[in-house]
């Protein structure tokens, strides 16, 4: 025949990079094997590319290219030999080299008579690369308009931190390139596995469609656990975290294929169709809130950390584990719980989708195996170890495909997930290609359903970009990679997830509250909720919790926007728990911009157990390393005992601009009392100074206190109470009475949002 050969060049930029070795030249490799056997007239010639000039990058190729296929005995040497023929290094740096190398392409098809079926720019290197190569490469590599060449421009996550960064890119790339020329990768979606959700439910389409609703299943799980830890790329984790790493993208698709609406024409749908039924799913997916997710830190991530970023004194929120609650509000999924969960540091490697249906089935003997009826996929390790669908003999048998075991020869039939495997149908694929093959024949295929659409990705950002800004303020849990199993257990109900140890289980196995009254919530935040201010009620640990996530963000935006934390602390025994948890804190706050203060003193030697200092250091000041002169102890001269409050007024005008404490927190005594502010001795504080020295006929020894002129410039105010002694007080206050002499904690006076109440369920039942 005249029919002219025709050829694609594949240019792979980043070519001597991690992931280039790891994956992506095995995968050209294996796109060129299946081109090659099938139909011969498709050429493929390969580019190697990286910014070392010529003499250098070629040898590096060489010797990369070397190792990777050295290993290749499976008698494939000759075609590995042609394969390498048709690589070759090129330095592509400056816009000019992306000039010369197009020029290259487009005079040697004229010379060779070739037909150019298409151009692959594969981009396989840092994000903050991506807008200048698209330039070059919008500039110089377009294919002449004229023919039907096409190009296709690769990329490789992150794709943006949250939603303004993630348009930013889009924007950026769309400035060069039509939606049809991106390829935005997840490799997820490349995974056997992850294909196979979508397979089933459309090979099974009459048996299992009209059970995949709310009707039927009672939740779903997709879980991606992984042992590996973050050592020698916490800089690249660490402005990331679990939730961008993976749940954003990896499992986000997954959750989109096991809940999308279904394409009308099962197996022949046009690639755009899947994509928008992925955003109208993502579209119902429920606002995200703090209620909606945990996280975790594995115990060594901030030594991985300081390690790779050489510096001793680094710290980091950054959560290694995350577990959140997703519901879809549409009329199949609505209160489904959707729960997600990924980690690092974990005792095992796995990835998974659990269906899990309302069985009601009722067993007989009661035993502990009493199956339940679940779908599983499998999509890699676990203790199946392979990719398997797992369906429970109760649900209906699926269909086998002729590509597929009915039961894979390497699952035995004991034990496999924590169940008895002979209670349910397995089917597993006979091949699994690795991710990036069947990314790679995708983007030769021009399969886009295989990857992320722009409008996709924006939608997803859009559903995670509140949750990623929310966990990135609040404090991890700890959590050992060896005993994690109590630590990282969680529950959930109705719309909040929690960890387990704040709740306990009754009988009939319903969730119930360990503190709370209605056995609902660990805490509840209630607007107006207690003399017309914020009140948050909870558990003694959780109002403590909410107490230090307040102070944290208060510090954040302090720092942000003043450079500076000015933070006050009462005396006695109340905030000794928040000097504890703020403590365990330690190394993961940076506590160099923080000054601590103490709103109210005894003069007393610092060493005397009456002192609030010795308590606040005991509990706190000796575990952290804030710095020595950011601490403002109000104690009396230590040799003769005299008290004076003008060096402590001095020193607050002196170190803080305008006197205006970022953070105070209150203790409030069972006679309304707060700082050394007592019921009947108000008149004896001169109203301008905003430190005053009180001396109590009762009292064991004067002291030094801050004066409401004082609190009441504070941006912030929180009042802690807790506990039964607390009671009475409480419910004297609860109607808002104002009556400073009889209750001076209802001497506050500021705006009612600065000021809020942290109350536990015993002193407001
Ligand atoms: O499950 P796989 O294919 O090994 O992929 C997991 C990896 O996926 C990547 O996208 C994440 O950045 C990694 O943190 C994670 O380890």
């Amino acid at each position: 025949s005249t029919e002219k050969a025709s050829r694609t060049n594949v240019v792979l930029v980043g070519a001597t990079g991690n992931l280039a070795q790891k994956y992506l030249w095995k995968s050209l490799f294996n796109l060129y094997k299946s081109i090659n056997q099938s139909e011969e007239k498709y050429q493929l010639k390969f580019y190697g590319a990286a910014r070392n000039p010529a003499h250098e990058g070629d040898k590096l190729l060489d010797q990369i290219l070397g190792n990777i296929f050295q290993f290749d005995k499976s008698g494939e040497d000759e075609k590995v030999q042609k394969f390498l023929s048709n690589c070759q290094y090129v330095q592509l740096k400056s816009e000019k080299d992306y000039a010369n190398l197009c020029k290259k392409i487009n005079q040697e098809a004229m010379k060779e008579s070739i037909l150019e079926y298409g151009r692959i720019f594969y981009l396989s290197v840092p994000p903050f690369a991506y807008s200048r190569i698209a330039s070059y490469i919008s500039n110089h590599c377009r294919p002449d308009q004229e023919s039907k060449t096409w190009i296709r421009v690769v990329f490789e996550k992150p794709f943006g931190q949250d939603l303004q960064t993630s348009k930013d890119l889009t924007n950026e790339l769309q400035r060069y390139f039509d939606e049809h020329q991106i390829y935005l990768v997840d490799h997820y979606l490349g995974k056997v596995g992850v294909d196979q959700v979508l397979q089933f439910r459309m090979e099974n389409l009459p048996l299992y469609e009209p059970l995949w609703n709310r009707d039927y299943i009672s939740r779903i799980e997709i879980v991606m656990k992984e042992e590996e830890n973050c050592a020698e790329r916490t800089e690249f984790y660490n402005s990331y975290g679990v939730i961008r790493d993976v749940m954003q993208n990896h499992l986000t698709e997954i959750l989109a294929l096991v809940c999308m609406e279904l394409p009308g024409h099962q197996m022949a749908y046009n690639p755009s169709d899947l994509l928008q039924l992925k955003a109208d799913l993502l579209e119902k997916v429920k606002n995200l809130g703090p209620d909606n997710v945990i996280v975790g830190q594995y115990k060594d991530y901030i030594s991985h950390l300081r390690q790779d970023f050489k510096d001793i004194t680094k710290r980091s929120n950054a959560s290694t584990f995350a577990a959140v609650l997703l519901q879809v509000d549409n009329s199949r999924w609505r209160d489904v719980p959707i729960i997600m969960v990924a980690g690092k540091e974990l005792t095992e490697r796995t990835a998974y989708v659990r269906v899990v249906f309302k069985d009601g089935l009722y067993c007989l003997n009661n035993e502990v195996n009493c199956p339940t009826a679940e779908v599983i996929f499998n999509i890699q390790g676990g203790s199946l170890g392979i990719s398997a669908e797992v369906t429970s003999k109760l649900l209906p048998r699926p269909i086998l495909r002729p590509d597929w075991y009915s039961t894979n020869p390497t699952i035995n039939s004991g034990d496999s997930l924590g169940v008895r495997i002979s209670d349910y149908y397995v089917r597993s694929p006979k091949i699994n290609p690795d991710a990036y093959t069947v990314v790679v024949d995708a983007v030769f295929k021009g399969r886009q359903d295989m990857f992320i659409s722009t409008k996709n990705l924006i939608l997803s950002w859009t559903l995670w970009t509140p949750l990623v800004h929310h966990a990135d303020v609040i404090i991890p849990r700890l959590y050992d990679k060896e005993d994690n199993s109590q630590t990282l257990r969680f529950i959930f109900h109705k719309d909040q997830i929690a960890f387990a140890d704040r709740f306990t289980y009754d009988c009939k196995n319903r969730v119930k509250n360990l503190y709370s009254k209605d056995g609902n919530h660990p805490f509840d935040i209630i607007n107006q909720g207690f003399r017309n201010q914020t009140l948050i009620r909870g558990s003694p640990d959780a109002v403590i919790d909410n107490l230090v996530n307040d102070i944290l963000l208060s510090a954040t935006v302090a720092i942000r926007n003043r450079n500076v934390f000015h933070v006050a602390f009462p005396g006695g025994s109340t905030p000794i728990p928040l000097f504890q948890k703020l403590a365990s804190l330690g190394s993961r706050i940076s506590w160099s911009k923080w000054h601590i203060w103490i709103v109210d003193e005894r003069c007393v030697p610092v060493l005397d157990s009456r002192s609030n200092f010795k308590s606040l250091h005991d509990h706190l000041l000796r575990y952290i390393d804030v710095p020595y002169y950011n601490i403002h102890p109000a104690i009396a001269n230590q040799h003769t005992g005299f008290c004076d409050s003008s060096y402590y007024e001095q020193e607050i005008r002196s170190v803080m601009n305008e006197s205006i404490f970022d953070y105070i927190v209150l203790g409030v005594g069972s006679d309304g009392h707060i700082a050394s502010l007592f019921p009947g001795f108000l008149h004896t504080i001169e109203a301008n100074n905003f430190v005053a020295l009180v001396k109590k006929d009762y009292a064991d020894s004067a002291r030094i206190t801050m004066t409401f002129s004082l609190l009441n410039k504070a941006r912030t105010i929180s009042a802690l109470i807790l506990g039964k002694r607390k009671q009475v007080i409480v419910s004297a206050i609860k109607s808002g009475i104002i009556d400073i002499h009889r209750y001076p904690v209802t001497g506050i006076k500021i705006s009612d949002d600065r000021f809020k109440w942290f109350i536990d369920y015993v002193a407001l039942p």
